[in-house]
């Protein structure tokens, strides 16, 4: 196995009855970095990060996790934490008494002074004497995050972690995973946040109906996205309508609809088709305001991938 990888995947299938959850799934987790893991509902996202985190085997593959084999008879190596489908939590317990249980369960270092500092991470130092029971989804997310660090994990796997956080609670989640991966420790997590995955992840899979769609970093994903729709916003919005009409590759759209009304303009284009529009407005003085896309690439990509799924699907 390649030492820069922190799993490696081949040819992964899960079956449950007549349900193909994994059909044949390749997949590489750089050692130091945050993969993300996206897919439409039933892709198959969960059924495979429980394969890594050794809840369940695959039917037919091979996996490595951190260089070791993982199997039937081979359970997933130390050094891998993280959770799907929520936390599992005491809900009697505190915080803090969780964290000192789930860590004396594990023969792990559950000295006061390590715990306080993995609440403080996950920003729950205030509720750290407030039992469980009454945690909302993003505190117990937290609070699943704290019991995972405190396993100083080598492999780090959540299933949907930003799961009902508050702005605040994004940010401390973020800024761990940051740390996390600075450090050396692999993170995968699955999300249907599209601008979260972009945020932190610099490598992607995209997951429908089990198969694995695209994986690779972020950037080859968005040289790859051929055309997207952009929204401009400029000084001149009548001749910017113009101009981009007779630049070469750019297709002005009629739907610029709700957003800002007639002073907005809506634009299909591959990169330097829009690189010559810009240009081409301050060359006749017309100034741009604003310039983004309507969905980022990782959407576009995404929708296209998922859709032509579907598409073919539906022919069938
Ligand atoms: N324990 C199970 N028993 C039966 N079917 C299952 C089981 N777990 C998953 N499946 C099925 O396998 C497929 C993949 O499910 P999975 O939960 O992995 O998808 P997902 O990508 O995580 O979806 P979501 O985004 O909705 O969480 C789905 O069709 C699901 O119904």
């Amino acid at each position: 196995m390649d030492t820069q990888l922190a799993v490696q995947a081949r040819g992964l299938s899960k079956c449950f009855g007549d349900v193909v959850a994994l059909d044949g799934v390749d997949l590489d987790l750089v050692q130091g970095q945050v993969h993300g893991l996206l897919g439409p509902n039933g892709a198959g996202k969960t059924t495979l990060l429980g394969l890594l985190l050794g809840l369940a085997v695959a039917d037919s593959g091979a996996l490595e996790i951190l260089g070791m084999p993982v199997g039937r008879a081979l359970p997933a190596p130390r050094g891998v934490a993280g959770f799907v489908d929520g936390p599992g939590l005491y809900p009697s317990l505190t915080a803090r008494q969780n964290l000192a249980a789930l860590a004396a369960l594990r023969g792990q270092d559950a000295r006061r002074t390590r715990i306080d500092d993995v609440l403080g991470e996950v920003g729950l130092s205030e509720v750290a004497d407030d039992r469980a029971r009454g945690f909302s989804l993003g505190m117990r997310q937290r609070l699943g995050l704290a019991a995972a660090l405190l396993t100083e994990p080598r492999l780090l796997v959540l299933d949907e972690p930003a799961n009902g956080l508050d702005p605040a609670g994004k940010k401390h989640v973020h800024s761990v995973l940051g740390r996390l991966a600075k450090e050396g420790t692999t993170v995968v997590l699955s999300s249907h946040r599209m601008d979260d995955l972009e945020a932190l992840c610099s490598e992607v899979t995209i997951l429908a109906t089990g198969r694995v769609r695209f994986s690779g970093p972020l950037g080859k994903l968005a040289a790859e996205s051929r055309e997207l729709d952009y929204r401009l916003l400029t000084s001149d919005p009548e001749a910017a309508r113009r101009l981009a009409a007779h630049t070469a590759g750019i297709r002005v759209l009629d739907d610029a609809g709700a957003w800002r009304g007639a002073e907005a303009l809506v634009v299909r284009a591959p990169v330097p088709a829009l690189d010559a529009l810009v240009a081409g407005l301050v060359k006749v003085g017309i100034a741009v305001r604003e310039l983004a896309p309507v969905v980022s690439p990782l959407e576009a990509a995404f929708l296209a991938l998922t859709e032509q799924q579907g598409q073919r699907e539906a022919d069938r």
